[in-house]
């Protein structure tokens, strides 16, 4: 290991917490008195690059309280290089998902540092006697970076630094290890450091992560096959975050029902008479009861749906999309098996509505009813299931994330790089291409790598218990909606929740094999993503 010296200043730097934006990286790792240190490369300044800034320099896991992200990036890292000879998995927040409807998920691989291993030129272990000959360190070859020590901490104008080595004493800096900065860390020095213990800075993780969890109620995270945890670099949301360009409307403004609905028509569930509610305006009509109703508008209406038409189907009678609540609340309501076939957008009564709030068509808006788990799976990084059984058209909860442009979504696919994951789910559910009227390049994304709620960590199927429906609570708003997870069919508690990510129609089992085949053989799919979902209907890969 590197130099010995001066692990008696450890309670001393104990005060300080190390700034993220002051670390390009942690390098390697080492138990030292009983606790795990970290080696941190600096972020130097151009004009000093040299000591008193330091290039790297040791840090306790106390010191590193406020970028274990990074420490958790690093750990990653070594995982990775330890099982780089094995099958892995791409996983958790490094690795990316594309939702729904239109736009392709991108993804990649993760964000494990990629590094020169060939170059790597000094390693720890023989480290200690060159360490002491700078003639040593030119043996190497090219070009020698900063020295590497432990050094001394000190405030100064707000970060933390270290004192050269040229200020520890004679003795002192005989221990202090030299070897080339830039080409660290080598392949030997990740190799030692797979098997430095690493049991402290995984539950300072792990106990990071259930901070970050603990006021989404109803959520557990479960984890019987690893000691990993998702991702610190995630913040979870209760709601939409609307970036720059992307403007909602104020709930105020939103159109209710108001004209005939009341809290206490019918049975006492606000909207009774479909062909009032206003907001069911462009929910799906009710063909069989308009037919009994009018069957001349019946007959005007089938014509215009079968030439593509628009119609206005204000006062024909529609479908409600939610079955009616029951006394015994023990029964959730669910979504119709019309609006769970054929997937059309679901229209819910606002506040703004005369119906109160008992109405039936309030459902999404009330929020995640069910338990969840965020487990960790053998061969697909994160998933979900629920740890109560699920009927067919029951709601999970909504994706959500960051709401971002089209423009703003093409920049951040550019820098996350070729093979990077992407967690995109368009809200062009009334795009042009989709017979709406919005413009493929005005719809808005919703991206949930870096914020979002436990959906985010639902994986892909190719033959999925879940399907993600478009729900609305404002229906003349064609570019800001809600995208909700509903059970597909009854689902028993423990059991994975998947939807498929490409949303496809069903595909039958020959096709999928014969799909599934064409794809492994071509060789320009070997840097493809193989789907791990196990079903009969698999398609291969995810992209
Ligand atoms: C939206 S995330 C789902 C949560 C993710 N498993 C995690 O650990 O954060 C999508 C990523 O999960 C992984 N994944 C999802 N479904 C998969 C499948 N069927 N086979 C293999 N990997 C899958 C892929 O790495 C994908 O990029």
């Amino acid at each position: 290991m590197p130099a010995k010296y001066p692990t008696s200043t450890a309670n001393k730097r104990a005060v300080y917490t190390i700034r993220p934006k002051d670390i390009v990286e942690i390098l390697y790792h080492r138990k030292c008195d009983e606790s795990e240190e970290f080696l941190v490369r600096w972020r130097t300044n151009p004009i000093y690059p040299r000591p008193p800034r330091a290039v790297l320099s040791w840090h306790a896991l106390s010191e590193l309280d406020d970028c274990l992200h990074l420490v958790q990036l690093y750990l990653e890292n070594i995982n990775a290089s330890k099982s780089s000879n094995e099958t892995t998995t791409t996983d958790g927040p490094t690795e990316t998902s594309s939702l729904s409807y239109s736009r392709k998920r991108k993804l990649s691989g993760d964000q494990v540092l990629s590094r020169d291993t060939a170059n790597g030129l000094l390693t720890p272990a023989n480290s200690a006697d060159r360490s002491r000959s700078p003639s040593a360190e030119r043996t190497t070859g090219g070009s020698f970076g900063p020295r590497v020590y432990n050094g001394i901490l000190q405030r100064k104008e707000g970060r933390v630094i270290a004192k050269s080595v040229k200020k520890l004493p004679e003795a002192a800096r005989e221990d202090v290890v030299t070897i080339n900065s830039t080409t660290l860390p080598t392949p030997t020095m990740l190799l030692d450091a797979s098997k430095a213990p690493t049991k402290q800075s995984e539950l300072a993780i792990r106990m990071r992560f259930l901070e970050l969890l603990k006021p989404v109620k109803g959520v557990q995270l479960q984890n019987l096959v690893d000691t990993t945890t998702p991702s610190l670099n995630f913040t979870f949301v209760d709601d939409y975050v609307l970036r720059d360009g992307v403007d909602a409307q104020e709930p105020e403004a939103y159109e209710g029902c108001v004209k005939k609905c009341k809290p206490n028509m019918g049975q006492n569930m606000g909207c009774e008479y479909t062909q009032w509610c206003e907001c069911l305006e462009y929910a799906a009509v009710d063909e069989r009861a308009l037919e009994r109703k009018d069957p001349k508008l019946h007959a005007t209406y089938m014509q215009a749906k079968a030439a593509g038409e628009d119609i206005d189907t204000m006062g024909m009678p529609k479908r409600f999309p939610y079955s009616a609540p029951k006394d015994n609340r023990s029964v959730p309501q669910t979504l119709g098996s019309y609006y769970l076939e054929k997937r059309e957008p679901v229209y819910e009564c606002n506040h703004n509505c005369k119906c109160g709030p008992r109405c039936k068509s309030r459902v999404v808006q009330k929020g995640r009813k069910v338990p969840l788990t965020i487990f960790k799976t053998e061969n697909r990084g994160w998933g979900v299931y629920c740890n109560e059984d699920l009927m067919a058209g029951e709601f999970i909860d909504t994706y959500l994330g960051e709401v971002i442009t089209d423009t703003e979504a093409d920049r951040r696919e550019t820098e996350s790089g070729k093979m990077k994951n992407s967690y995109f789910f368009s809200l062009d559910k009334f795009s042009t291409e989709h017979d709406g009227e919005i413009e493929p390049e005005d719809c808005f994304i919703v991206d949930g790598q870096y914020m979002g709620g436990p959906t985010r960590f639902i994986n892909h199927s190719c033959e999925p218990n879940c399907k993600q429906y478009v729900v609305s609570f404002n229906k003349n708003d064609f570019k800001l909606y809600n995208l909700a997870f509903f059970a597909y069919e009854n689902i028993r508690a423990g059991t994975e929740l998947t939807f498929d990510y490409f949303d496809l129609d069903e595909v039958e089992e020959d096709e999928a094999i014969r799909r599934r085949e064409e794809a492994e053989k071509d060789p320009e799919n070997k840097d493809k993503v193989r789907c791990n979902c196990g079903t009969v209907k698999c398609r291969g890969f995810l992209w």
